[in-house]
């Protein structure tokens, strides 16, 4: 049984090989609920790879995930009753473009969770009026900008309260004055208690949104802490490196 304590995300010693190059070596990782847990690092360090190894979008060579008690790596385990509880939301927002903005948002609760044509509907222009695009419900997702296209696809991923929110580099396709749109959305779900583990390159973003952060390099773990811990006093010197050159790009 899931008690109080037991973790929505547990990742036990995950190795990741694509070939023969180990991507995740040994990755032990866990999110509380109501958590927020940002990784940072370097392009290439393995912070996608371990987000789809979590959606089961890829294979682990070795160690397990578990999302409460189930371990989601048992062979048994149907993916898509994983992915019913997990909500994704990737660089590119992956709208259908050939759907309207609600049918987007609703499509999920129809096919996954089995919900009528009105009950979705109902359901996705309340998320839609949420996150302030309401008027939008009708238009297609090209007639929007791309900080509004990445906001359907987070109200799109939260539509059917997802255990586990997985955000991967959510701002990193968008203009920069596109970037604090969707930031706010991440905020306002982290007050209404979401559980998150989010990949970013946007240090300020990761210093204020998470409870913890998580620094990547080389597919380990280096250090971990809350975002005091982490950008004000990091401890391992590539740590240090890392955001010294992220933070002080020119310098
Ligand atoms: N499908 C794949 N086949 C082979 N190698 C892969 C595959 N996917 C990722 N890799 C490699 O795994 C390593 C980690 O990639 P990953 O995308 O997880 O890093 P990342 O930290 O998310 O980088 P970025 O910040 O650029 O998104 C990289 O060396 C990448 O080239």
């Amino acid at each position: 049984m899931t008690s109080s304590t037991t973790p929505v995300l547990r990742v036990d010693n995950v190795w990741k090989l694509f070939g023969e190059h180990p991507v995740l070596r040994g990755i032990s990782l866990e999110v509380a609920a109501h958590e927020v847990v940002v990784l940072i690092g370097a392009s290439g360090s393995g912070k996608s790879t371990l987000l789809k190894t979590i959606n089961l979008l890829e294979p682990v060579n070795d160690g397990q995930i578990f999302l409460g008690d189930e371990d989601i790596t048992d062979p048994q385990v149907k993916p898509d009753a994983v992915r019913a509880q997990v909500g994704v939301v990737f660089q590119h927002y992956n709208l259908f473009p050939h759907m309207s903005v609600l049918a987007n948002v609703a499509l999920a609760l129809r096919q996954v969770h089995g919900q009528d044509k009105a009950t979705a509907e109902a359901r996705g222009l309340e998320l839609l009026t949420r996150i302030g695009l309401g008027d939008k419900a009708g238009e297609y997702p090209d007639r929007l900008s791309g900080g509004q296209q990445q906001r359907v696809a987070i109200a799109r991923a939260i539509a059917s309260d997802p255990r586990l929110l997985l955000l991967d580099e959510i701002t990193s396709a968008l203009d920069p004055q596109l970037v604090g749109e969707v930031l706010d959305l991440v905020r306002e779900l982290k007050k209404s208690g979401s559980t998150i583990l989010m990949a970013t390159h946007e240090m300020g973003f990761a210093r204020r949104v998470a409870d913890r952060v998580v620094f990547l390099k080389d597919g380990v773990i280096v250090e971990a802490g809350t975002p005091e811990q982490i950008f004000e006093n990091p401890q391992n010197p590539a740590t240090r490196e890392f955001l010294a050159r992220v933070l002080n790009p020119l310098g």
